[in-house]
């Protein structure tokens, strides 16, 4: 073996070595490099001249900012995720559990914080209820074959959402990764039926079966961990949202987890009681520019994570206008924001612009004023975790009361029943206590309570108290409301323009919603679509007409920091895997209802783009529904003009409109089936790619009347044999390939 010395002096083919093979004497190396002409004079000031301002950087000039900790630093930093104390935490899940010394593992795949919060919430309960020590853990946060390593004495829950086309959550990608390749017998040289034979595991769901893969992580994952060797130790729960029932199905399963609990293990069922894991502390030292006030919540570090989303930046708004404004008090936005003063965010045509909310004013001074935090709204407080090994901090700290109310925690979202029977605990009277009491008793009649009513939490505090307006509840602490809520969740937009046409101007389309409620007295307002129109009614130059609702709700605009003063708001970019073919001459057929026309205008308008400078585009037929031409037909005079313009004789726009007056209700599918050869033919013999985007219920019953077309058209040409099972796999094979992709929401 040639020793590394040897290779050093060895000559090269320049013959450096061989000229250095005498060396000359120091002195004459300085003489030779003495100046002797003005310009080497001049070139050796100016090397000397950046040689010491290089030195002297970060004293002189460039001197870090003094607070830059509290825009860079990660609430993990010193709760989890990384670096505590100074010493790097394992990521082995077992060595951890070790650490820790705890009995159970609680992991949690989770894009929106659903699933987060039932896992942390489970984890509290196991040591309230039962006394196990128990953690909740980021799948990403911990290498995934080392839960091969977990001992019998543990057991490992996982709660599991299903986002995409049926695909894991950002922060489970890298463990479903390894799981699929370890059922493939890829991963180790353990056979794949002994892999994970010393672990016991049970599985929690979350789904929604309007969408065609309904659930589908959690039953992967689950069959997969059994074939592995696992031992799965009670049926394994799904939560269904296509009715709003994950809470209660949630509950429900956690009922029967804590029953095999206690009748297996023998343990004793204690009456909860609530133990916090955070201490929330004013301290009235810090100053307000030390303070997180605004910016969000740092996502998740998890690799899978920033595979696939930029950072979190304040985007500027260059315009808002409004697409229309409907007598029934819908009305829908196209918002340009600008990412020109940040060049780590870039987008691709069909990407997804993330927009981080904040909370209106009613309800966060409802909230103080239930508490009776209103004169101290502003007071500073410091959150950290009792166990800090073991929790995760989740809200960026130091903090104000009022910002922790208003940016960091979802106070709008409906009371889970759970939660309605903890906080009688906290009541400031019998009767407030009685009334939680009950309401929280029965699933049925909290359902229906809920579906009238969908009360966030400062309603209930509220109404659990009506009629006595000295009371107040002071006893309910900080930290109970930080443990029982969830944390503000970034909310996803399909981006509406191309990023070929407009790189740095990501353009978005929001239908500003309200959900009714039953019976249709009430409704829920969308959170960040009516944050946004309070923004674009912020904007001075924004498009309004007569039946521009005015805004419901007030927010904190423009805001008490810089960043977030008017016009600006946070977001990021997610990238998505729902993108143009490569070849501008495939042919496309794509699929809307309402706002899921976003993405096809950004598409269409970068093939009239491609047109124009000669690359053909192939033939492109859009299908669109929505309700009545005259009220919300999004972008009609842009399709129209492409139409018998830039794309003339390519593009033929479909319409479906459901609520014209003296016309039956037509949908894209009832469309799609009329023109049924052409899409058939479009698909089977040309080639096309195939778009959808919409609701998931919507994409559902497209697909159904794709398929059906498909599989009369092999009967028809004597494949009699082609029934439900190919048609799938044909779905299914044209899915793999990408030839059909699909953007939906429930
Ligand atoms: C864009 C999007 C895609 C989704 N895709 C699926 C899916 O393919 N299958 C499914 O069962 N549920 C799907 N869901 C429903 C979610 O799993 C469900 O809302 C869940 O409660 C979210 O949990 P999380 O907040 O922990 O992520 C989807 C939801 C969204 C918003």
């Amino acid at each position: 073996m040639q020793s590394p010395i040897d290779d050093v002096s060895s000559p090269d083919s320049s013959g450096f070595a061989a000229a250095s093979a005498t060396p000359p004497p120091f002195e004459e190396i300085l003489n030779r490099m003495k100046p002797t002409t003005l310009s080497d004079t001049v070139a050796l000031a100016a090397a000397t001249f950046v040689f010491v301002a290089y030195l002297l950087r970060g004293y002189l000039w460039d001197k870090p900012d003094p607070y830059g900790y509290i825009f860079y630093e990660r609430p993990q930093a010193t709760d989890g995720d990384g670096a505590h104390g100074g010493t790097r935490r394992t990521r082995n899940i077992a060595e951890r559990l070790e650490e820790l010394n705890k009995d159970v593992v609680v992991f949690w795949g989770s894009q929106s914080g659903t699933a987060e919060g039932f896992a942390n919430r489970l984890s509290r309960e196991l040591h309230q209820r039962l006394g196990l020590d128990a953690m909740a853990a980021d799948l990403s946060d911990f290498e995934p074959e080392t839960i091969a390593q977990i001992p019998r004495s543990k057991t490992a829950i996982l709660i599991l959402s299903t986002y995409g086309e049926g695909d894991p959550s950002d922060n489970a990608t890298q463990f479903w990764e390894w799981l699929i390749k370890a059922v493939e017998g890829k991963n180790s040289d353990s056979a794949t039926s002994a892999l994970l034979g010393s672990l016991k595991y049970a599985a929690f769901g979350l789904g929604n079966s309007d969408y065609q893969y309904y659930n589908r992580v959690v039953d992967v994952v689950d069959d997969a961990f059994v074939a592995c060797g696992a031992e799965r130790l009670l049926p394994t729960g799904q939560a269904d949202d296509s009715h709003g029932a994950t809470e209660e199905d949630f509950l429900e399963w956690k009922d029967s987890l804590f029953a095999f609990f206690r009748d297996h293990f023998g343990i004793q069922e204690r009456e909860p009681k609530y133990e916090p894991t955070v201490d929330v502390v004013e301290d009235d030292s810090l100053q307000q520019q030390d303070l997180y006030d605004g910016e969000p919540v740092h996502p998740p570090e998890g690799s899978g994570f920033k595979q696939v989303n930029s950072p979190v930046k304040a985007l500027k708004i260059r315009n808002a206008k409004e697409l229309f404004a409907s007598s029934s008090g819908r009305n829908c936005l196209h918002m340009d924001l600008d990412i020109t003063d940040h060049p780590q965010l870039t987008y691709k045509t069909g990407d997804h612009l993330a927009v981080w909310p904040m909370n209106p004013n009613q309800e966060v001074d409802r909230l103080l004023r239930v508490l009776g935090l209103t004169s101290r709204r502003q007071s500073p407080v410091i959150v950290r975790a009792l166990d800090p090994e073991a929790v995760k901090v989740k809200v960026p700290t130091p903090t104000s009361i009022e910002a922790l109310l208003r940016y960091y925690l979802e106070i709008c979202a409906a009371v889970p029943r759970d939660v309605v029977r903890g906080l009688a605990e906290f009541a400031p009277t019998p009767a407030a206590r009685d009334f939680l009491h009950i309401l929280g008793k029965d699933k049925d009649s909290y359902g229906s309570f809920l579906s009238h009513t969908h009360i966030n939490l400062g309603k209930l505090l509220e109404l659990a108290t009506k009629g006595d307006s000295t009371a107040v509840w002071s006893n309910l602490p900080l930290s109970y409301l930080v443990d029982a809520l969830p944390r503000t969740q970034p909310r996803f937009y399909s981006i509406s323009s191309s990023s070929i046409i407009s790189p740095r101007a990501p353009a978005i389309t929001a239908l500003v919603s309200s959900t009714p409620l039953t019976p249709p007295d009430a409704s829920i307002p969308g959170l960040t679509t009516n944050y946004l129109l309070a923004l674009s009614d912020y904007l001075p130059e924004a498009i309004k007409t007569a039946n521009t609702p005015s805004p419901m709700l007030t927010y904190n605009l423009p805001g008490p920091s810089d960043a977030l003063s008017g016009g600006l708001v946070y977001g990021h970019i997610r990238r998505s895997k729902f993108k143009l073919p490569m070849q501008a001459s495939c042919p496309l057929i794509m699929i809307a209802a309402g706002t899921g026309l976003a993405p096809f205008r950004a598409f269409i308008s970068e093939r009239a783009r491609l047109q124009s400078i000669g690359k053909k585009s192939g033939k492109i037929l859009l299908f669109f529904g929505c309700r009545n031409p005259e009220e919300d037909f999004i972008y009609s005079d842009e399709l129209a003009q492409l139409e018998e313009g830039d794309l003339k004789g390519t593009l033929r726009v479909v319409t479906a409109f459901s609520r014209v007056q003296g016309s039956p209700k037509l949908y894209v599918q009832d469309k799609v089936r009329e023109l049924g050869s052409e899409v058939v033919e479009m698909l089977t013999q040309e080639s096309a790619s195939m778009y959808i985007c919409g609701r998931a219920s919507m994409a559902r019953e497209v697909g159904k009347a794709v398929g059906d077309l498909v599989m009369d058209r092999r009967k028809d040409a004597g494949e009699s044999s082609f029934g439900e099972n190919q048609t799938k796999q044909w779905r299914e094979g044209m899915k793999r390939t990408r030839k059909w992709q699909e953007d939906v929401w429930g």
